[in-house]
């Protein structure tokens, strides 16, 4: 039996997949909305849709794969049209906290050079200002201790990401995890610079200035913020 945040999580993976179009290049995201939208495209290849995906994590690549939806990499393809992604965190201005996945560097990849970037989401992932969720930063296994204290100093405490069974969290990157407690984050991209400059961080779960569309869907429906650059 679905509940209410899968329902809408499904209305808008059918609406976003309404945006790919025969013949692009698509970046496909990673979460729990994203699967559902690799259902819906599955089912729309197997009618005759031609795409092909570009996959933001092994779980994704895994799942698409299933579903029959055909996939290239970065090596192969000098542009993406489109990449569709979810977030954990959507502010007004449509910046958006990410990773809790712990994808956020595939991600961050593939989205900042897709053509257009399309986020769909729950309206639980709307907020006022980031920073509620823990602000995922991905840092190199080496020297985790220094880096998590430099971090510290800037006013958080970051928590070393661990499994459900207590293992470190390794990501796709073989990397760590430190989510961020900042509590509110009133300018991202200051944020994330402070963060980029210091040497272990690989990147920030921070997406500013990037989004195109979003896509939310509630019990009322679905409705779309457009970006307007
Ligand atoms: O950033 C992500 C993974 O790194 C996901 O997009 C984010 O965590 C949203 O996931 P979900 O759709 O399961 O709520």
């Amino acid at each position: 039996m679905l509940n209410k945040i899968d329902r809408n999580k499904i209305k808008v993976a059918e609406e976003a997949v309404r945006y790919i179009k025969n013949g692009m290049t698509v970046g496909l995201g990673s979460g729990s909305t994203i699967d559902w939208m690799l259902k819906k495209l599955g089912e729309s290849v197997n009618e005759g849709l031609d795409i092909k995906g570009i996959p933001t994590s092994y779980k994704t690549e895994k799942l698409a794969r299933e579903y029959g939806i055909p996939l290239t990499d970065s090596s192969n393809v000098i542009e993406i049209d489109l990449a569709i992604d979810g977030a954990d965190e959507i502010d007004e201005q449509l910046n958006l906290l990410k990773g809790g996945g712990g994808s956020l560097v595939r991600e961050k990849i593939v989205d900042s050079v897709a053509k257009e970037l399309i986020i769909i989401a729950d309206e639980s992932k709307l907020v006022p200002a980031l920073g509620d969720f823990l602000l995922p930063v991905e840092v190199v296994q080496f020297g985790w201790e220094l880096t998590a204290h430099h971090i510290s100093q800037l006013n958080c405490v970051p928590y070393l990401r661990k499994k459900d069974n207590n293992e470190i969290f390794i990501t796709d990157n073989d990397n760590y995890i430190l989510d961020c407690s900042f509590e509110k984050i009133p300018q991202p991209t200051r944020l994330h610079e402070k963060l980029k400059l210091m040497t272990g961080v690989v990147e920030t779960g921070l997406f500013v200035g990037m989004v195109d569309r979003v896509i939310i869907g509630s019990d009322n429906g679905i409705r779309t913020h457009v970006n307007e650059f």
